[in-house]
C-alpha cells in the first residue's frame, strides 16, 4: 500500500525562530496485529496556526496522537514536536500540552485540586492553575469535585491542564465532545486566541461542522490514511455562480468576454446551466444584463469543504486496513488520490 507525498512543511509566519514549536509526522504507521490502525501518515502542523485533524470515528486520529505524545510506540515512521520526540523533550509539559481524554480524572477531586496535584507533580507553579479555571471558565465548578462535572466542564478542565506548563503546542483529541452550542463557541475564541500567541494547535474532530470555522488547517484521515491536506481555502474549492439561462451560450459568450472563466467545456446543459469560477453572483447578472440575456436562476455556491468531507471519508470502513485481507482494484487502498491532496502541497 503506498500512500502520494503530503503537504511538506509550510513556511511558518514567524520564520525559523518557531521551528521549535512545529509538529512533523512522516510516515507514521501502527499496526495492531494483522489491523493497521495508522498508514504511512505525514503531516505538517505550523506554529501560530490551528490545525483541525479530521475524519470518523477509528479513523486512527486518537491514535495519531498517541504516537505523538509517546503513549503508543509507533510500528514505523517519526512523529516529532521541534525535531524531537515527545520522550526526548527535556520538559514535555512545558512543551506540549495535550488534552486526550475528558474522562481521566479523580472523582473525589475538585477540579482545583487536581490541577494543583498536576502542577506540583510537574514541578509547575500552582500559582497558575486559579489563574487558568478562570480562563477556562470554571473557577466557581472546580471547587466541587470533578465526579459531579458534566462534560462540557471536564473538556475545560482538560484544557487547563493542558495549559499548566504554558506550552508551545497544543494537542487536543475531540475538544468539543460535550460542549454545548455555546460552549463550542467559546472554545473557537479560546483557540483563536491561543493560536495569535503563536501556539501550535492540533485539534481533531470526527464532526467538520464544529471545527471547520476554527481551523486554518486540515487533515482529513479515513481508514488510517490522509486523504487530503490543506488550508481550509484550499480544500474548500473555488467559489462557484452557477446561472441558468435559456440562452446559455450567448451568456457564456458574454463571461467569457467580461473575463471570467466557465467552469465546463459545454457552455450550458438541457437546462440551460453555466457555471462559473467566480463568487460573484451580482456582477453575473450585470453581465447578463448588459448582454441581453435572460437569466433564469443565479445562485453563488458557497465554499464545500463539507461535501469534500464526506466524499473523502465515506469509503468503505476498514476494507484496506486488515494486513491478511488483499485489497482488491477497486478496493479504497488502490484509489487514486484526491487532487486536493495534491494541491496542498506547498
Ligand atoms: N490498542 C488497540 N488495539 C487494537 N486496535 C486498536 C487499538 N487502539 C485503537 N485500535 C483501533 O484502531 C482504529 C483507530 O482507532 P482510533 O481511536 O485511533 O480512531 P479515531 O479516529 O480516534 O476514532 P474516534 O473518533 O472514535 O476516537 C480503530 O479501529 C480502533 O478500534
Amino acid at each position: 500500500m503506498t500512500q502520494a507525498p503530503l503537504a511538506p512543511s509550510r513556511v511558518s509566519p514567524g520564520g525559523g525562530a518557531t521551528d521549535g514549536a512545529r509538529i512533523e509526522v512522516r510516515g507514521l504507521t501502527k499496526r495492531f496485529g494483522g489491523f493497521v490502525a495508522v498508514d504511512s501518515l505525514d503531516l505538517t502542523v505550523e506554529p501560530g496556526r490551528i490545525t483541525g485533524f479530521l475524519g470518523p470515528n477509528g479513523a486512527g486520529k486518537t491514535t495519531t496522537l498517541r504516537m505523538l505524545l509517546g503513549l503508543v510506540r509507533p510500528t514505523s515512521g517519526t512523529a516529532t514536536i521541534g525535531g524531537r520526540s515527545y520522550q526526548d523533550l527535556p520538559v514535555p509539559l512545558r512543551e506540549v500540552g495535550a488534552a486526550l481524554e475528558a474522562t481521566n480524572f479523580h472523582p473525589g477531586r475538585t477540579g482545583r485540586d487536581h490541577l494543583r496535584v498536576l502542577a506540583a507533580a510537574a514541578g509547575l507553579p500552582t500559582s497558575r492553575v486559579d489563574e487558568l479555571l478562570e480562563l477556562v471558565g470554571i473557577p466557581a465548578a472546580a471547587r466541587k469535585r470533578a465526579g459531579g462535572y458534566s462534560m462540557g466542564m471536564r473538556q475545560r478542565l482538560g484544557l487547563a491542564a493542558a495549559l499548566l506548563g504554558d506550552p508551545r503546542v497544543l494537542i487536543l483529541d475531540e475538544p468539543t465532545n460535550g460542549l454545548d452550542p455555546e460552549g463550542i463557541r467559546w472554545l473557537r475564541g479560546f483557540l483563536r486566541h491561543l493560536s495569535s500567541q503563536g501556539k501550535t494547535l492540533l485539534v481533531s474532530s470526527h464532526l467538520l461542522q464544529e471545527v471547520a470555522q476554527t481551523v486554518d488547517d486540515v487533515v482529513i484521515v479515513a481508514n488510517g490514511r490522509s486523504v487530503a491536506q490543506g488550508t481550509v481555502d484550499e480544500l474548500s474549492g473555488e467559489p462557484t455562480v452557477i446561472a441558468r439561462s435559456p440562452r446559455a451560450q450567448e451568456l457564456a459568450d458574454a463571461a467569457r468576454r467580461a473575463g471570467v472563466r466557465l467552469l465546463e467545456p459545454q457552455a450550458g446543459d438541457e437546462r440551460g446551466t453555466v457555471r462559473l469560477a467566480t463568487g460573484d453572483a451580482a456582477a453575473v447578472g450585470d453581465l447578463a444584463f448588459s448582454a441581453g440575456v435572460p437569466l433564469h436562476g443565479l445562485v453563488a455556491q458557497k465554499a464545500d469543504l463539507e461535501s469534500l468531507y464526506f466524499r473523502l471519508t465515506s469509503l468503505p470502513s476498514n476494507a484496506n486496513r486488515n494486513l491478511s485481507a488483499p485489497a482488491g482494484p477497486g478496493a479504497p487502498a488502490d484509489a487514486p488520490h484526491p487532487t486536493t491532496t495534491e494541491g496542498a502541497s506547498a
